[in-house]
């Protein structure tokens, strides 16, 4: 049931060791991945989004070894890049149909799926306007709808909120606790924010190992009334 496995995962470059045998698993909910710079985030992201060939551990997707054929792992993925862009002459429909394409879904379920996706990252109003032509943060939202196409069962998001000002931001946090209720998501971040709101888990990531790992116990505050402050306990270090 959509469980993702992570077994003594190594990535090295040339002499240099990025992941040193990193072991994990993610489940359905919201999972954050933090770390110093280079600490070996992206790369491991890359490595789980199939984009990058570990030179050892294993990948284990529902029971099924995926770490030499990833194409199964490629069918439930959904995933938002650091860095990189839609294309830029396209509009946001035209990009989420080529996305779709690509990915192999079904084209008359995929245009049934685009308005609510569009509507999910606020874009409906923009529908037909070229990608090139929005902004920064807009452009970033495109990216986060494309990731959603066909309901991924795992989703895999590198700094996705960057340069989302505070309402899509709330808006993107509420997307990502929807999403975790069905689809093990990883998301790497920078911003604490995003984590308090978002994620259950936290996983540290430091020198290319799993320093630590805190989850998030929710309750009732005294100073914020109803809403409730996150609260992190090491579950473990
Ligand atoms: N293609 C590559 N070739 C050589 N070394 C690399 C390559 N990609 C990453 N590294 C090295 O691997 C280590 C981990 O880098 P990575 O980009 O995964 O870190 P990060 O935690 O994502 O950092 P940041 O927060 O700066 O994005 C760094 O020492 C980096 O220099």
């Amino acid at each position: 049931m959509s469980t993702l496995e992570v077994r003594d995962l190594r990535v090295r470059f040339g002499r240099a060791e990025a992941l040193r045998g990193v072991t994990l698993s993610l489940r359905p909910g919201v999972t954050g991945l933090v770390g110093a710079n280079g600490a070996g985030k992206s790369t491991l992201i890359r490595t789980l989004a199939t984009l990058q060939r570990p030179s050892g551990g294993q990948l284990v997707w529902d029971g099924q070894d995926v770490t030499r054929r990833p194409n199964a792992l490629r069918r439930v993925l959904g995933y938002v890049p650091q860095s990189g862009g839609a294309y830029p002459q396209l509009t946001p429909t035209e990009f989420l149909q080529y996305m779709g394409a690509a990915k192999r879904l079904n084209a008359r379920a995929v245009d049934a799926q685009i308005p609510a996706l569009l509507d999910a990252v606020n874009l409906s109003a923009h529908a037909g306007r070229p990608i090139g032509s929005f902004s920064g943060g807009m452009a970033r939202r495109v990216l986060i709808a494309q990731a959603l196409l066909g309901d991924p069962a795992l989703l895999i998001l590198d700094e996705p909120s960057v340069g989302l000002d505070a309402e899509e931001r709330a808006r993107f946090q509420a997307l990502l606790r929807e999403q975790g209720k069905r689809a093990a998501v990883l998301l790497v971040t920078h911003i604490q924010e995003d984590l308090d709101a978002a994620a259950g888990r936290l996983l540290t990531l430091e020198g290319g190992v799993i320093a630590g790992e805190t989850v998030q116990r929710r309750t009732p505050s005294p100073v914020s009334g109803p809403f409730p402050l996150p609260e992190w306990e090491v579950a473990r270090a």
